[in-house]
C-alpha cells in the first residue's frame, strides 16, 4: 500500500501513474481504455487526470460498474465521469457508458457485453474504489450474482448484481475483466477504509468481502494507494 500524505497529493500521483499507462498504451498500439469507479472517491483524481496531457481521441473511457439509472440522475456513474473526467484535456476521450435505456440490467445484458467486447483488447488501467462492506466494482456481499461474478475462470464480461446495499440494480464488469488489466490500482481513503482493507487481508472468505477476491487472484500484488 502507498501512503501518501492528502487526498490531494494521491489524486495527483495517481493521475501522473494512470496518463503514463495510458501515454505507454498508445505509443504501444495506438489506443488505450481505462475503466474507473464511480462514488465519492475519485472526483480528485478526476480533476487531475482530466488535465493530463496525452493524446485523449486515442482513449476509450468506460466505467468498472454502474448503477441503473439514467446519467440524468445524481446517482449515475456516467454522469460523474462526464462532470468530473470527461472535460479539460479529457473532453476528447471517447466515452463507453454500460447503461442503455433498458429496464433492467438483465434485459439490457447481451448489448452491454458486446460494448465491453468492442473495447479493444485487455483494459489498459481499471481503478477501482471500495465500501465498507469489502464491496468492490459491484461486487457487494450477498448479490444475486457475486459467485458468478468473482469467478477468475467466469467467462461473462459484464453481469447485473443486485443486493440490498447496492439501492438500485447494477452492471459491473467482472472480476476476470478487472484482473486483466495491465494497470489494476485500488484507491481509497481514510482511516475507516483502511480498517475494512486490513480486515479483508486477514480472512479469507471473499464472498463476506468481495475486495478479497481481486487481492487473491490479482496477477501481481493489487496497488493500493490510499491517503488519511
Ligand atoms: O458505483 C459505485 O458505487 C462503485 O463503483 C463502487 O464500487 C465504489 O467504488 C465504492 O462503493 C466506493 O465508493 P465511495 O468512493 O463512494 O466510498
Amino acid at each position: 500500500m502507498r501512503t501518501f500524505p492528502d487526498r490531494e497529493a494521491l489524486a495527483s500521483a495517481l493521475a501522473e501513474e494512470v496518463a503514463e499507462a495510458l501515454r505507454n498504451a498508445i505509443g504501444d498500439g495506438g489506443e488505450a481504455t481505462l475503466a474507473v469507479s464511480g462514488g465519492s472517491t475519485p472526483k480528485l483524481f478526476f480533476h487531475a487526470l482530466s488535465k493530463a496531457e496525452l493524446d485523449w481521441e486515442s482513449v476509450t473511457v468506460t466505467l468498472v460498474d454502474e448503477r441503473w439509472v439514467p446519467d440524468t440522475e445524481e446517482r449515475s456513474n456516467a454522469r460523474l465521469v462526464q462532470e468530473h473526467l470527461l472535460w479539460n484535456e479529457a473532453a476528447r476521450a471517447r466515452f463507453v457508458p454500460l447503461f442503455i435505456d433498458a429496464n433492467s440490467p438483465e434485459g439490457a445484458l447481451p448489448e452491454v457485453q458486446q460494448r465491453v467486447a468492442d473495447l479493444s483488447g485487455p483494459l489498459t488501467v481499471a481503478v477501482l474504489g471500495m465500501g465498507d462492506d469489502g464491496h468492490t466494482a459491484s461486487f457487494f456481499p450477498g448479490g444475486d450474482r457475486l459467485e458468478d461474478a468473482i469467478d477468475p475462470t467466469g467467462k461473462a464480461l459484464v453481469l447485473p448484481m443486485r443486493a440490498k446495499a447496492a439501492i438500485e440494480p447494477r452492471i459491473t464488469l467482472t472480476l476476470p475483466v478487472l484482473l486483466a488489466a495491465k494497470k489494476l490500482v485500488l484507491h481509497v481513503e481514510g482511516e475507516a477504509k483502511k480498517r475494512v482493507l486490513d480486515e479483508a487481508l486477514a480472512g479469507d472468505d471473499p464472498l463476506q468481502m468481495p475486495i478479497r477476491a481481486v487481492i487473491r487472484n490479482a496477477r501481481e500484488p493489487l496497488e493500493v494507494a490510499w491517503a488519511p
